[in-house]
């Protein structure tokens, strides 16, 4: 593997949703490239596309136009099951909410992804990957056994068992208080910094946008301004002024 190739390029992307007098034009012509091993926070107000830019970038959603670049393969050309294929085996996802399944214990949850794709999980890596978020422990719980923030960690290990492209994480702090937050957040810095795990995080906290290397500022469907080795208090000023970077961007 060519270690030049940036780990996603998104080039030109735009996306309307609905068609008509009802049309929305949720992104207008994005470009990010990140590197390999790089954590990006992208944030900006509600309805300003991040969502969608996320939904595009892990193949959920088609672009209305544009090109999305995984590991230099343009993904927006492939048919849903390669993309399908792509999301499964290449693409690891943190949600707000955790998104275990209920009645699997942490092992067996992290062992989803390979055993959806068909695969018997390797029962080291397994092991290994819960280890790493600190659940060596609490391997045989159900998730309703676990606090929010060891859910959490489980389902980083979940995401980052099948050693993905890109780690997706959309409000991976949303739903913790702030000592598990910053505990979740530090998993995710260690996974950048010791497994060059390359990390998109969509947060509206400016303390979690702190720990990325940069901060990406989308504003209705544009890239409004970008922080690099951002601050807790930098990020919440740049927010604060982005009714002006709006006028900006325009
Ligand atoms: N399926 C859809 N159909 C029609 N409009 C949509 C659809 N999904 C999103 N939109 C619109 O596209 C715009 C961008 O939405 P998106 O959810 O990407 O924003 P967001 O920044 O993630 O917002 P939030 O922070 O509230 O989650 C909004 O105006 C939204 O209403």
């Amino acid at each position: 593997m060519d270690e030049d190739i940036p780990a996603l390029a998104v080039e030109a992307l735009t996306k309307r949703h609905g068609s008509g007098a009802a049309a929305v034009d949720a992104l207008l012509g994005v470009d990010l490239t990140l590197a390999r091993g790089t954590f990006t926070a992208v944030m900006g107000p509600s309805g300003s596309g991040k969502s969608t830019f996320l939904a595009c970038v892990a193949g959920l959603e088609q672009p209305t136009s544009g090109r999305v670049v995984l590991e230099g393969a343009d993904v927006t050309q492939w048919d849903e099951a390669r993309r399908t294929r792509m999301r499964r085996d290449r693409i690891g996802f943190v949600f707000q909410d955790f998104s275990l399944v209920p009645y699997l214990t942490a092992t067996e949850n992290v062992a989803l992804p390979a055993r959806l794709a068909g695969r018997r999980a390797d029962p080291q890596a397994v092991r290994q990957a819960l280890a790493r978020v600190g659940l060596a422990d609490r391997a045989g719980h159900l998730p309703g056994a676990l606090s929010g923030g060891q859910q959490q960690r489980v389902a980083i290990a979940r995401a980052l068992v099948t050693r993905p492209a890109l780690l997706l994480a959309d409000e991976p702090t949303g739903a913790l208080d702030s000592t598990t937050a910053r505990e979740v957040l530090s998993l995710l810095r260690a996974a950048v910094d010791e497994l060059g795990q390359t990390t998109v995080m969509v947060t509206h906290d400016p303390v979690a946008a702190s720990c990325a290397d940069t901060v990406v500022f989308l504003v209705d469907g544009k890239i409004a301004g970008r922080m690099a080795a951002p601050t807790a208090d930098a990020v919440a000023a740049q927010l604060a002024h982005l009714d002006q970077l709006t006028g900006a961007a325009r």
